[in-house]
């Protein structure tokens, strides 16, 4: 068989990726959320006609808790792949990867907030 090309190789990563994305939104409920919050936030960027450096600011937020999110839901499915049952190491885990996406979550709100506020007040 012959060996793929390095742009086979790379597009098809491309493919696995989108994949994930697409299983990701169409699963799980706080992706869902944050798809929807993102939604809102982009149209008040446009609405309130925020500067070059608020969008870079907002779109590396959205980024920062949607990405958190896919690898906090990739550990959960890991976790009870690898231990179907309760296990309190499990447990910690979880709570780990649960904690990162609500320390990404406030930071975001914060930015949010830092952009936003001054313009409603
Ligand atoms: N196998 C387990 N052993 C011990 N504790 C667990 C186990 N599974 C879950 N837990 C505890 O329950 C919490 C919630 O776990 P779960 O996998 O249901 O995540 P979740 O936050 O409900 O997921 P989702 O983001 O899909 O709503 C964990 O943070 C952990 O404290």
């Amino acid at each position: 068989m012959a060996k793929e090309s390095f742009v086979q190789n790379r597009l098809k990563s491309v493919v696995y990726a989108l994949r994930g994305a697409w299983i990701l939104v169409r699963t799980e409920s706080s992706i869902k959320i944050q798809v929807v919050i993102a939604f809102v936030v982009i149209l008040a960027g446009w609405y309130c006609e925020i500067s070059a450096t608020e969008w870079i600011l907002q779109l590396l937020a959205i980024g920062l808790v949607m990405g958190v999110e896919g690898v906090n839901t990739a550990i959960e499915k890991l976790s009870d792949f690898v231990q179907p049952n309760h296990d309190p190491r499990i447990g910690r885990i979880k709570d780990i990867s649960a904690g990162a996406v609500m320390i990404c979550s406030l930071i975001a709100s914060a930015i949010g907030c830092i952009i936003y506020l001054p313009k409603i007040f």
